[in-house]
């Protein structure tokens, strides 16, 4: 199973995320686990124009979309990457693949939301099957998850933020439970509406990478 975590970064913050979701998604048997980094140079004239990163997209069963939230919504890098899939929309070339997303804000209620709502669009777009989190934020009366996974509650991505440009531990156990979600719902042995295996594992050590499989 492949599974690819596209993104844009410019100071980092991002990139940290979507290291944390690859390695939450490496953690699935047989994961073939790519970042796929959108960089100023990919976009020439304002149109994005790297055909191997949108090739390498392709072969993937799962894509987990990232990006800072700027002025409410992706980074204008991350929209060229968005609105050069459009030939593969054409052809509903990534229909039935998993998609997730990810992304950041410097405000608390910085209207990230909005840009997850975007990913999830495009994800329509394209036949993707959307997948979140599903862990209630500190609501949960079955988890046991002292590391409070999904601080910021919300359900349909991953929500960070970062005020001073280093991002909050649990924001990263989240993405890396969000990478391990995505693959596990990837996995060839994914039964639809049934958890499988070791499903949702969550830290008990709010540590990165601190991964404790003796979870639940
Ligand atoms: C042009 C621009 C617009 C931004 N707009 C928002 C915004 O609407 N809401 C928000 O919470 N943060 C906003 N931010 C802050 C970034 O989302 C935040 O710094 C994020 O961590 C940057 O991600 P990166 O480190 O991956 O580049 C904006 C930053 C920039 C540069």
């Amino acid at each position: 199973m492949k599974l690819a975590v596209v993104f844009h970064s410019a100071s980092g913050t991002t990139r940290q995320l979507a290291q944390a979701v690859a390695a939450g998604a490496a953690t699935e048997p047989g994961a073939d686990v790519c970042m796929a980094e959108i960089v100023g140079s990919d976009i020439v004239d304002g149109r994005f124009q790297n055909s191997t990163l949108l090739q390498q997209l392709s072969g993937a069963d799962a894509i987990v979309f990232g990006s800072p939230t700027y002025m409410g919504c992706v980074s204008a890098q991350f929209k060229a990457f968005a609105d050069a899939t459009s030939e593969l929309w054409a052809e509903q070339d990534w229909a039935d693949k998993i998609a997730a997303g990810f992304t950041i804000g410097a405000n608390l209620s910085g209207d990230q939301l909005n840009t997850i709502q975007y990913l999830q669009v495009l994800a329509g777009q394209h036949g993707m099957l959307w997948t979140g989190l599903d862990i209630p934020g500190g609501f949960s009366t079955k988890l046991s998850d002292p590391a409070k996974h999904n601080r910021l509650g919300a359900q349909s991505g991953l929500i960070a933020h970062s005020a001073d440009g280093k991002v909050h531990k649990t924001d990263l156990l989240t993405a890396y439970y969000l990478g391990q979600r995505v693959a596990r719902l990837a996995a060839p042995s994914a039964t639809p509406g049934k958890r499988n295996g070791n499903a949702r594992v969550l830290c008990k050590d709010p540590v990165w990478y601190a991964f404790n499989r003796g979870g639940l």
